[in-house]
């Protein structure tokens, strides 16, 4: 998964790194330059300036004290005691004892290469401008924290930097159908083909793990031979499948399965609706009236993974034409890029749920950001 993507983000630690100096300057030049820089309260720096961070703590350090919130509160104080850590005074008193200095325009050529690179791995272009934002404001020392320490400046920058864009809107999927009232109502919508009916089936799998139990709804009363299709997967995990006659109304299908939710203390209605584009009016309106009759707990935008920049296209566009409340990504499992998996969340401002990684009732994977960005950049 994301293969390609991977080589190109550690090309980029590896090539930043080289270019960073450790300096090991003797105390007293510090106080000479600090003396010289008293009085200086600069705390951004200028593009041009340097940027820089104190050294991580060796792995060893850290798994003494392993407490990232701590490791980020005291990243935090230096940074503050020292005006921001990026004015004069700041770079004295980093070198003085001992720390990683990156040369703005040392990082700069690194920043544009990997811009070049996400761009290539279908990152949209607003997301990349994000996360190379993101870099610099973390080698700044301005936003880091969340996430274990890897003991490389450049590394934990690059790593906040993926996980503020990828993990936009995440909320606990398993917590929100916990807490919600029964049945819990889901509808799928999407182009056609691209997992949508798989994904359902899969779901149905994952929440029989949670212990819950579903009913699935056919809302493709468009497609012929979709009431087929969802029976195969109804019959293969021994769930109740409602449909009606190939053109009826899809609002009135799930309808029909929310009643039997109810009768039957069901805990989730799973709806599948036809394969539709943005731009089909009278689909969309369907789901619209869907929304309006059903009410469901969460309309879900599944698109495949190995589209790129596509699939980023078409969930903007899915969010501006109906309300979505999540996504899901299929076809992981064959994606080299990355690229939407990365930008989903950020262009449509909805999280990324699960990733379809196989074609088994079982391989459907939560999207969990901290998990996505050890994936992308290998463990800590
Ligand atoms: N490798 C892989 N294949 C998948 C995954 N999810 C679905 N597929 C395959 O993708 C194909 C299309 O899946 P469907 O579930 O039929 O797609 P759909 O969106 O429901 O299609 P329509 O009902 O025609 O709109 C099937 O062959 C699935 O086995 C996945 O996560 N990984």
């Amino acid at each position: 998964m994301f293969d390609g993507l991977k080589d190109k983000l550690k090309g980029f630690t590896e090539d930043v790194e080289e270019d960073a100096e450790i300096e090991d300057e003797p105390e007293e030049d510090a106080e000479t330059a600090d003396t010289a820089s008293a009085g200086d309260t600069d705390s951004e720096p200028e593009r041009g300036e340097s940027v820089e961070r104190p050294d991580e703590q060796s792995p060893a350090e850290s798994q003494e004290n392993p407490s990232t919130e701590e490791t980020a509160e005291e990243d935090a104080d230096d940074a503050e005691s020292e005006g921001g850590g990026l004015g004069l005074t700041g770079k004295a008193k980093a070198i003085a004892t001992g720390k990683t200095i990156i040369e703005q325009e040392d990082l700069q050529p690194h920043l544009d290469e990997l811009e070049v690179a996400l761009l290539d791995s279908n990152v949209e272009l607003e997301v990349a401008i994000e996360i190379l934002n993101g870099i610099e404001e973390n080698l700044t020392g301005q936003a880091r924290g969340r996430l274990e320490s890897t003991g490389s400046v450049v590394e934990d920058a690059l790593r906040e930097s993926l996980y503020d864009v990828i993990s936009v809107g995440q909320f606990d999927f398993d917590q929100r159908v916990a807490e919600a009232d029964k049945p819990f109502v889901m509808v799928f919508t999407g182009v056609n083909g691209v997992g949508k009916t798989t994904s359902i089936a899969k779901l149905s799998r994952y929440l029989e793990k949670q212990g819950y139990s579903t009913v699935l709804a056919n809302g493709d009363t468009y497609r012929a031979g979709a009431n087929e299709q969802l029976q195969e997967h109804a019959d293969a995990l021994d769930r109740k499948l409602i449909t009606h006659e190939q053109g009826s109304d899809p609002a009135a299908v799930i309808y029909d399965a929310v009643e039997y939710a109810e009768a039957n203390d069901v805990d989730v209605v799973l709806g599948d609706t036809a394969g539709r584009l943005h731009t089909s009016d009278d689909l969309m309106d369907q789901l619209e009236k869907i929304d309006r009759v059903i009410e469901p707990d969460m309309t879900v935008f599944v698109d495949e993974a190995v589209a790129g920049q596509d699939a980023v296209n078409r969930a903007e566009e899915f969010d501006k034409a109906a309300t979505i409340d999540a996504s899901i990504l299929t076809k992981a499992d064959a994606d080299q890029d990355g690229g939407a998996a990365i930008s989903v969340a950020h262009v449509t401002g909805k999280p990324i749920l699960f990733l379809g990684t196989g074609q088994d009732y079982d391989d459907l994977e939560r999207f969990e950001p901290e998990r996505i960005v050890n994936e992308l950049l290998g463990p800590e």
